[in-house]
């Protein structure tokens, strides 16, 4: 199985995310992760299983990277029916939108007629945990569900 995890990041907390899931994963499937703004929607496929790695920003808005390829989901509205995907989000419960940029990515892939798989997952600044390390814990669970 092919997996592309797609990272959506403002200062590289997500990014650091989505290689540590690489890492933790990559010795049992084909792997690799890149960032949003560099993914052209044309490329997404039901062939690959797509994790998507996303913070949350402003009040509940999306991070700068996640931007271009959100507003691409919606003026190109891609037909996603076979595609599956699973959503990580980093956020901090400080914020009463915590973690809604990862929701809403979600909603707009399934919106497209994506199905998501397993339950988001999600990090929490203010926990004092490893962003990493929930999310290494997480993408296992997936793996093993898809
Ligand atoms: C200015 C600012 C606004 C933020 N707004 C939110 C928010 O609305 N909801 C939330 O859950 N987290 C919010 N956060 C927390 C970030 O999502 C969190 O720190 C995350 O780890 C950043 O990941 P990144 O470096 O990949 O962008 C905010 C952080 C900053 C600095």
């Amino acid at each position: 199985m092919n997996i592309q995890v797609l990272f959506g990041t403002e200062t590289g907390n997500a990014e650091m995310v989505a290689d540590d899931i690489v890492d933790a994963l990559a010795h049992e499937v084909e792997i690799s992760a890149t960032d949003m703004s560099k993914f052209q929607v044309a490329g997404l496929n039901a062939e690959t299983f797509y994790i998507v790695v996303c913070s949350t920003y402003g009040d509940g808005e999306l991070p700068n990277s996640a931007q271009p390829f959100f507003a691409a989901l919606e003026s190109e509205k891609p037909d996603l029916a076979g595609l599956r995907f699973a959503v990580f989000g980093l956020g901090d419960s400080f914020y009463a939108t915590f973690n809604r940029g990862s929701e809403i990515i979600a909603e707009r892939l399934v919106a497209l007629g994506g199905r998501q798989v397993g339950e988001r997952g999600a990090h929490d600044a203010s926990s004092g945990e490893l962003p990493g390390d929930i999310a290494m814990q997480w993408a296992k669970e997936i793996l093993a569900a898809i």
